[in-house]
């Protein structure tokens, strides 16, 4: 092994240390914060099929390829645990830490935890066979979906997945537009899964619902100390949660102006300076964004930031509206299936009579809306959808009030079956509503006899 002055020496102690760093079985290798080569051991060199010389002093990538993080986590961004690489035809599984000294990054070390891609193999059947715990990322940080759960036929249908697949080839910002409840967070999902980011978190934020006082911190994270309430050791925000995998922007339209601008500089300089923080920290994720809300509209009246528009929309997608699908009654013998086998009954088969009352409807609430109308059909025996058609319909003065009270007899009929498909978690069923939980709580009130 070849070691950097700062390692290098005669003292006993240096050469114990070297012998210590060659007889380590793994491949091991450091680099400074520039992602130079600055340490590498002899099973990582006979690995690449050559001498530590030859790979000192070069650039990481340049030697182990450019799917490798290292260099990134050398910036900061944090450890990546379990990151499959493969070098030269060897598939690793590799444990890629910053090096700190006296409070500072000053470089990071990569171990192949796993240098036997096989053997791995072998023994995570073992271990899942024994049926031990393996911890696991937390779910809220996995996406859940992917490509098989867009379900969909037809030319246009078939169109959107191939603009899936096609985003998920290429690690580059993309932007989702569509009507509410078409599955932009599913084809966000779903290109997640399908791309090299699938083993990096899923992160959703919607930026809608954030009160705009602590959308920063939520991005960003915060230093402790901070703001008056923040916890005294400070908290990640969701950029740094996303490391190595996907930031999802739900509701990218409804993105306060301000912070439009906060968005622009972290896209331009790849780094995030933590609220009441001094230390930019380098971010390696991948953006992608959605929104009901027409952008161009929006960037033509001066609510949505130009500039921002087009480093965002380099993969544009369109989900189509349900209406315009022409799938509607496979989608929805779909969608039955899987509903009936959550809640564990029978799927119910749908007449004549049924198909012709989904295809009369127009659906201005898209799959969700259709979600819930056969989940209402499951538990109460029949199809509504008319008094959904308020978008499209101009009631008059006099049946205002009727109107009125049938919508929140369907909102109370639509909240019962959906604590039920929730089997009673709040939670739960406010995400099938696609409500938050402060307006479930609402109509839980409504509901309850006074
Ligand atoms: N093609 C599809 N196949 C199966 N399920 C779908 C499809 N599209 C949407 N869904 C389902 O419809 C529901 C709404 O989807 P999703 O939340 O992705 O919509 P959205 O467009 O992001 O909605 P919003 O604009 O309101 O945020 C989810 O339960 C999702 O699984």
């Amino acid at each position: 092994m070849t070691l950097p002055e700062w390692l290098a020496g005669s003292s006993e102690e240096a050469g114990f240390l070297r012998l210590v760093l060659d007889h380590v079985s793994d491949c091991l290798v450091a680099v400074d914060t520039e992602g130079t080569i600055v340490l590498i051991n002899d099973p990582y060199c006979r690995l690449l099929g050559g001498e530590a010389e030859e790979f000192l002093g070069r650039h990481i990538t340049d030697v182990v390829g450019p799917q490798t993080r290292l260099h990134f986590v050398a910036r900061g961004i944090g450890t990546h645990i379990g990151y499959p690489l493969e070098v030269r035809g060897h598939k690793l599984v590799t444990k890629q830490v910053p090096v700190h000294k006296d409070g500072r990054i000053i470089g990071a070390v990569g171990l192949a935890l796993f240098s036997d891609y096989d053997a791995l193999k072998k023994t995570y059947g073992r271990i899942s066979k024994a049926e031990l715990a393996i911890p696991s990322k937390p779910k809220a940080w996995q996406s859940k979906f992917g490509l098989d759960d867009v379900i969909g036929t037809g030319p246009l249908m078939e169109a959107h997945r191939d603009a899936l697949k096609l985003a998920a080839a290429y690690d580059l910002p993309v932007l989702i537009c569509g009507e509410t409840g078409t599955g932009k967070e599913l084809a966000a999902q779903a290109i997640h899964s399908l791309s090299d980011r699938s083993t990096g978190p899923f992160v959703w934020v919607n930026c809608a619902s954030i009160p705009s006082e602590l959308i920063e911190a939520e991005l960003f994270g915060y230093e402790g100390g901070a703001f008056t309430g923040a916890r005294s050791q400070g908290k990640p925000g969701k950029f740094e949660l996303a490391t190595g995998g996907v930031l999802f922007l739900d509701e990218i339209g409804d993105m306060p102006l301000a912070l439009q601008g906060s968005l622009l500089r972290v896209l331009q300089t790849g780094e995030i300076v933590r609220v009441g923080g001094t230390n930019p920290v380098g971010i390696d994720l991948r953006i992608i964004c959605a929104t009901n809300k027409p952008l161009v509209e929006l960037v033509q009246t001066g609510r949505f930031r130009e500039d921002l528009y087009h480093r965002l929309n380099v993969l544009p997608i369109e989900v189509p509206a349900l209406r315009e699908r022409g799938d509607l009654a496979h989608l929805a013998e779909h969608l039955l299936a899987r509903i009936a086998t959550r809640l564990s009954v029978p799927a119910p088969v749908l007449t004549a009579e049924d198909h012709d009352r989904l295809v009369a409807h127009t659906w201005p609430g898209n799959v969700r809306e259709l979600e819930n109308a056969l989940t209402r059909m499951i538990v109460t025996g029949h199809i509504s959808t008319a008094s959904l058609d308020y978008r499209h319909r101009s009631p008059s003065v006099d049946a205002k009030s009727d109107l009125k009270s049938r919508m929140k007899s369907e909102a109370h009929a639509a909240l019962r079956a959906a604590l039920m498909q929730a089997g009673g978690n709040k939670q739960r069923a406010a995400e099938v509503l696609g409500i938050s939980r402060a307006q479930l709580y609402r109509l839980l009130k409504e509901q309850s006899p006074a």
